[in-house]
């Protein structure tokens, strides 16, 4: 049975910053937002964790195999070298989706997102030691079949981008609303998802789905791992073994 962690991150009351003492340069805070977000994965990754950009003022983490001192560590160095803090909230559950809601309200109990007292929260109760397994991270790594040939070297680059995103987007809400899984964007035709307990069936439920739903082609990987390095490395390999194959499917259920 799977049990993810996932870390929620905060920019803590960004808003009101970004508009302080007056509204600052938009490339400014792309920077910034960019930079942090590629720190943020180094730090996470170094500990085999995955980042995700998801909205830039709030990302989201698998961490499991982190405790709170390793994420109070990382609110220390982003404290010392950004204009901003961030605050984490921690949750785990058998289901990715349940786990982010548990993170969630760490952080909403608290206080809002732009309350200019919260800062730095660090909430949560991560897996304990005893209780970790070698398959607690499901990965199921997505892309799009030949979205070279088909979108990238044929329509302009705004149509493809229209087409990957049409995709994302139908993937990305039945995994949540029918599987309790998240899936995030991670670039190119690359979709990343945090899933569990879904077998090759339910893959190739969504594969078909997205089909019929927004006439995008995926192949899936699968792998599992004890932390998200582990399952995602795994999955990638099951892509390519996919590719290899000509199949759309691949994994250690197929
Ligand atoms: N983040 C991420 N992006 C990737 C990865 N592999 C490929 N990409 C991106 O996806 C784009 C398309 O590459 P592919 O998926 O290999 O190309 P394709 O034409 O869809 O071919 P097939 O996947 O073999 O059907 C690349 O330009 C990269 O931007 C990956 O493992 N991770």
């Amino acid at each position: 049975m799977s049990n993810t962690q996932v870390t929620l991150i905060q920019i803590d009351n960004y808003g009101p910053w970004t508009v302080t003492p007056a509204p600052r340069r938009e490339v400014d805070l792309q920077t910034m937002q960019s930079r942090l977000f590629a720190d943020l994965s180094q730090h996470f990754g170094m500990q085999g964790g995955y980042a995700f950009f998801t909205r830039f003022d709030n990302m989201v983490a698998i961490t499991n195999g982190m405790d709170l001192e390793d994420h109070a560590r990382i609110q220390e160095s982003v404290r010392n070298r950004y204009p901003v803090t961030v605050s984490f909230g921690v949750g785990h559950d058998e289901r990715p989706a349940r786990a982010l809601v548990e993170a969630t309200a760490q952080l909403q109990d608290e206080g809002s997102a732009q309350d200019e007292q919260r800062t730095e929260v660090l909430r949560g109760q991560p897996i304990e030691d005893d209780e970790r397994t070698d398959s607690d991270v499901q990965i199921a790594h997505y892309d799009v079949v030949d979205a070279t040939g088909k979108y990238t070297d044929e329509l302009d680059a705004f149509s493809t981008f229209i087409q990957i995103e049409q995709g994302y987007a139908s993937l990305m809400r039945h995994l949540h609303d029918e599987h309790g899984s998240l899936a995030f964007f991670v670039g190119g035709d690359n979709i990343i998802a945090l899933t569990s307990g879904m077998d090759d069936a339910a893959f190739e439920e969504t594969v078909t789905y997205v089909r019929e739903d927004a006439d995008v082609e995926l192949q899936v990987g699968v792998g599992h791992g004890a932390t998200a390095h582990d399952a995602g490395m795994a999955a990638k390999h099951g892509l390519e073994t996919c590719r290899e194959r000509g199949t759309h499917i691949e994994g250690e259920f197929c």
